[in-house]
């Protein structure tokens, strides 16, 4: 690369629901989550500078409102020069307790008195990963994204990933071992529209990114299954147990209005309280972990089942009606029981069922909270079904909605939610995992 170009490497990772089995998944059990069509997007700037110029690590997160700069000098003298001097993309390791208290006090030291927690692991994976995977390089790092933080859907997991991929990607660029994880040299002088350009990672690398986002989401989670960061890698829908992954080319098209309590909450105290719960109460939870394993395999039987989708030749005549007398309605004239009668197919009926089941078994391990109760309260009434999905005691609900169902009809239900003070959205479910994009600027960034 020559001197005053600049390298833009830039990776994006989607965030996730989980259809059914969190913390569960933890101790064990299967569960089932899709890729949510919201991404994280970690941008790395690489600018060579001539030699003796003072260099720098820059490093901004604009939702923690985080922006950090350190001469790399300052880096090497305080953290542990071995494992900075031969960082190795190929092996990963795991954080020991040694490095993460060593960089956790640095980072506690380096940010404003007080910086919550959670930044302060956000900073503390961050520098993991760049000087395990990186090495002391001069770059600027900013980290954004679409996911709300600590919702449910899975931004941990989606900041790992987008980060490992761009650190890995990066790395190749400098000769190290690794392949260049997507992007072809010959394609780096494209300039980065905000929608092209954009390349799937093949499976060697997919591995790589997922391994280093999961080491990643143990700085940050304490004690996490692996799923999401395996979704937010791989994309799609999966089924995960104990490490595992399956992939679900489900014929089932998944529909959901997603609902963000706004009640804050931290994935690494809900999975540890329900660790001490089942220490507590072992034959119990564990009887409820079972459970979820049941209602987990049966989605999973359900989306794979070849008599989905849709509806037979009466069922859609119904649907037409339905749109109809609504056309003919005032607004404060639609009765509840007209939405509550949308037609589902079998499938959706036995999903919807599942879905009631497991938000009661949520509650009884103690991660529900009456902000998400509200939310299965309202929904109920128009015979929606919605569980808490991620790790709860806030966050964000999932509601299934039957594929048949107007998006007027839909409309009207998001009314009685948001007038709760709930915020309501619906996004593309099962799409693609981690991607990864360069650019070259002979003349240099203008940032
Ligand atoms: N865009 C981001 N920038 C910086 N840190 C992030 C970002 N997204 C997630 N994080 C990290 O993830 C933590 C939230 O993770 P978690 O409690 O697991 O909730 P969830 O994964 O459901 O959003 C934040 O406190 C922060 O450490
Ligand atoms: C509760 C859990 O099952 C999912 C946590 O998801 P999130 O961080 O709330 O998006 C934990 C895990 O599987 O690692
Ligand atoms: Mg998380």
């Amino acid at each position: 690369m020559e001197e005053g170009a600049e390298l833009v490497v830039e990776a994006r990772a989607p965030g996730k629901v989980i259809l059914s089995g969190e913390h569960a998944v933890v101790h064990g059990t299967a569960a089932v989550a899709a890729a949510l069509g919201l991404y994280s997007t970690a941008r790395i700037r690489h600018r060579p500078l001539s030699p003796g110029t003072e260099e720098f690590l820059v490093l901004e997160l604009p939702q923690l409102n985080v922006h950090v700069s350190w001469s790399l000098k300052m880096i090497e003298e305080i953290l542990d020069p071995p494992s900075l001097q031969y960082p190795n993309p190929l092996v990963v390791k795991e954080c020991s307790d040694l490095d993460m208290t060593r960089l956790g006090s640095f980072v506690v030291k380096q940010l404003s008195w007080g910086a919550p927690k959670g930044t302060v692991a956000a900073v503390t994976t961050f520098l993991f990963l760049y000087t395990s995977i990186l090495g002391l390089q001069p770059i600027t790092v900013r980290v954004t994204s679409d996911l709300p933080v600590g919702a449910g859907l899975g931004s941990s997991a989606a900041y790992c990933v987008c980060l490992a991929a761009a650190l890995l990607d990066l790395a190749a660029t400098f000769d190290s071992p690794t392949e260049a994880i997507t992007t072809p040299k010959e394609q780096g002088s494209q300039k980065l529209a905000d929608t092209g350009n954009w390349h799937d990672v093949d499976e060697k690398n997919l591995e790589l990114v997922n391994k280093w986002a999961f080491e990643g989401e143990r700085i940050i989670h304490g004690r996490p299954s692996g799923i999401d960061n395996t979704v937010s890698s791989y994309g799609y829908v999966v089924r995960f147990k104990q490490g595992e992954l399956m992939r679900l080319h489900s014929p089932m098209p998944l529909r959901m209005l997603l609902t963000n309590t706004n009640v804050g909450r931290n994935t690494k105290a809900l999975v540890a309280g329900v660790g001490e719960r089942a220490l507590r109460h072992p034959a119990a939870m564990a009887a409820i972990f079972k459970a979820i394993d049941g209602i987990a395999e049966e989605v999973v039987s359900i989306l794979l089942s070849p008599s989905n989708p849709g509806l037979d030749s009466d069922d859609e005549h119904e649907h037409k009606d339905e749109a109809r007398s609504w056309q003919q309605l005032p607004d404060e004239c639609l009765p509840k029981s007209d939405i509550a009668s949308v037609v589902r197919t079998k499938e959706e009926a036995k999903l919807e069922e599942l879905v009631e089941m497991n938000q009661g078994l949520l509650q009884c391990i103690g991660v529900s909270h009456v902000s998400i109760e509200a939310i299965c309260q309202i929904t109920a009434a128009f015979k929606l079904q919605s569980k808490l999905t991620g790790a709860g005691g806030g966050g964000c609900v999932l509601t299934l909605l039957p594929k048949q169902m107007s998006s007027t009809y839909v409309e009207v239900v998001k009314v009685d939610l948001e007038g709760q003070g709930f915020s309501c959205f619906e996004a593309a479910i099962g799409g693609h995992g981690v991607q990864v994009r360069q650019e070259l600027n002979p003349d240099g960034g203008d940032e």
